[in-house]
């Protein structure tokens, strides 16, 4: 035999070992991770969403993102419990629940051991900034406790005064009257992200940003929505650098992203400049930004120009992509059920009784806070648009130690945690066989008195430590707009069969807004 024909007897034996024994790891895994991603410990005592050997979850994963929070609902009613795993290859894995014993034990009891997600803030740095929203400890405690003044009745009062009601106007008898004269169609939810943004910034950091009537500072709108999404993406998809440059060289006349964060960050430091200024030559201000300025860190140390950027850019965020969402969603489920807005109309007139074209006694400051606070069907009709579509729909943590859940759910650090807050406002164990109907009415109890919901079983504003700070103004404002625009107009879709489905996100938009008509009523 030739040394070549042994030389090659050996390579194809040796193939043949290799290959043998790689089938046979394979093989082996397979068997050991036959619907979970490889090397995953799912001994965790939670029911798991089957997956393919060795990449769990994955396809499924990328088919149903754009649908994310139904998926997650329809997979804890199949597998019929209130907490389970879902593992992937390539995406961190996660424990879903939202059994509310977890929830209260995650984000109140033990909260300090479920911290916010350290590479969400990473890559999200260059949007959010380094304050509240994405940190823990000191830096945390030092901006949360330099909110939460603005947060007192006597400044939401003083809001409601001097801004709320001015804006309102603005927005009825300026905007939303020209839409109901000229029959043409308006984007609902656009219009109410940019009131709900010009408001809260005139009371936060009074200015008055004007986006309102006359379409100002609408660049700045734009680029706060294309830099929350190309930030999300940074996070979730790690080829987004690469789709940058490549839109940069395809489309070099348009904006770039980052010309776009430079908007950002040139609109919040003129804002902190003309303040620094204005205080300097002894004027008084009484909002989020002096507070801010007059108030020092955990070490005592004035607030950075950083920290003051994350907080007016925190500010619009919250403020664009909440309440006006959750206005937004109340107001399509009222199109849809004629019955409710009845009822809800009915409330209004006894607490308004008709008085011509001064709806709502023309809009007096004094008596829509007062029936604000106390409409209680208004108040279900919101909860119930909420608990089926709540504006933050996820509530994400990640573990900084082992723990065990009062359902018995093993925990190891590093664990992603969410609870999803969509899911668990659909769920059939909690809201009982009509969960899926719009029924403001299941807010009412037997004693006439608003059900409260405290124990982890709707943490639409959180809950613990970490509970919204704007809970209060968000109903304030969200209550006073909802009656307002109700008794003064008749919303219809501008297409009956008008696709409405949410948006993936932080938040829940509806994908492409809400096309409407109004009429005056
Ligand atoms: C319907 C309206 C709103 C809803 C449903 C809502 C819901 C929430 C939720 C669920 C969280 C916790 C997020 C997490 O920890 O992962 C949160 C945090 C927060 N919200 Fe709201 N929010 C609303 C409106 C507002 C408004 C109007 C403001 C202020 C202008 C505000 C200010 C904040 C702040 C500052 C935090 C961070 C608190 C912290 O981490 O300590 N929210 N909100």
């Amino acid at each position: 035999m030739s040394t070549s024909s042994t030389k090659e007897g050996l390579l194809s034996v040796t193939a043949i070992i290799i290959g043998g024994t790689a089938l046979g790891i394979l093989g082996f895994l397979s068997l050991k991770y036959p619907d979970c991603r490889v090397f995953e410990d799912v001994q965790r005592d939670a029911p798991q969403v089957k997956g393919y050997p060795l990449i769990g979850t994955f396809f499924q994963q990328r088919k149903e993102y754009g649908r994310f929070h139904d998926a997650h609902h329809e997979q804890l009613e199949k597998l019929d419990t209130m907490t389970m795993i879902n593992s992937s290859i390539g995406i961190p894995f996660a424990i879903i629940t939202i059994d509310p014993r977890n929830v209260n034990y995650f984000l109140k009891t033990n909260y300090s051991n479920y911290v916010k997600d350290y590479h969400f803030r990473k890559k999200t740095i260059a949007f959010f900034g380094d304050g509240l929203f994405v940190n823990d400890g000191k830096k945390w405690k030092s901006h949360r406790r330099s909110s939460i003044k603005m947060f007192s009745t006597k400044s939401i009062q003083k809001y409601f005064d001097t801004v709320l009601v001015k804006e309102l106007k603005v927005l009825t008898h300026q905007v939303l009257d020209q839409y109901a004269s000229n029959g043409t169609t308006l984007d609902l939810q656009d219009l109410l992200s940019k009131f709900v943004i010009n408001s809260l910034f005139r009371f936060g950091f009074g200015k008055d940003l004007q986006i309102l009537a006359q379409k100002q500072h609408i660049h700045l709108v734009e680029s706060l929505s294309n830099c929350l999404e190309h930030s999300l993406n940074l996070y979730l998809n790690p080829f987004t650098p690469i789709i940058d440059m490549m839109n940069y060289i395809l489309h070099p006349q348009s904006k770039s992203i980052h010309q776009q964060y430079d908007t950002l960050h040139q609109f919040a430091n003129t804002i902190i400049s003309e303040r620094r200024r204005d205080m300097k030559n002894g004027k008084q201000f009484d909002d989020f930004l002096s507070q801010y300025m007059d108030n020092t860190d955990e070490d005592g140390k004035p607030f950075t120009d950083n920290d003051l950027y994350s907080l007016i850019i925190g500010t619009i965020f919250v403020a664009s992509e909440t309440t006006p969402y959750a206005l937004t969603w109340t107001i399509y489920n009222l199109i849809k059920n004629p019955m409710i807005e009845k009822k809800l109309l009915a409330e209004i007139d006894a607490y308004f009784p008709s008085d011509g074209d001064n709806y709502l006694g023309d809009l007096d400051p004094i008596k829509l806070y007062e029936a604000a606070k106390k409409m209680k069907y208004a108040h279900a009709v919101f909860n119930e648009s909420m608990r089926l579509y709540p504006p933050v729909p996820a509530l994400k943590r990640i573990a900084a130690e082992d723990d065990l859940w009062p359902d018995g759910t093993k925990i190891r650090k590093g664990d992603a945690i969410y609870c999803n807050v969509y899911a668990q406002g659909r769920n059939s164990k909690i809201w009982g066989s009509d969960c899926l109907e719009f029924k403001p009415e299941r807010w009412i109890l037997k004693d006439e008195t608003l059900y409260k919901e405290e124990k982890g079983q709707w943490p639409v504003f959180a809950m613990g430590p970490r509970v919204c700070i704007g809970e209060r103004l968000a109903y304030l404002h969200g209550i006073t707009t909802l009656i307002t625009l109700i008794r003064r107009y008749k919303f219809s879709l501008s297409k009956p069969n008008q696709k409405v489905e949410y948006k993936m996100g932080l938040s829940l938009p509806i994908k492409g807004g809400l096309k409407v008509y109004v009429e005056k009523r």
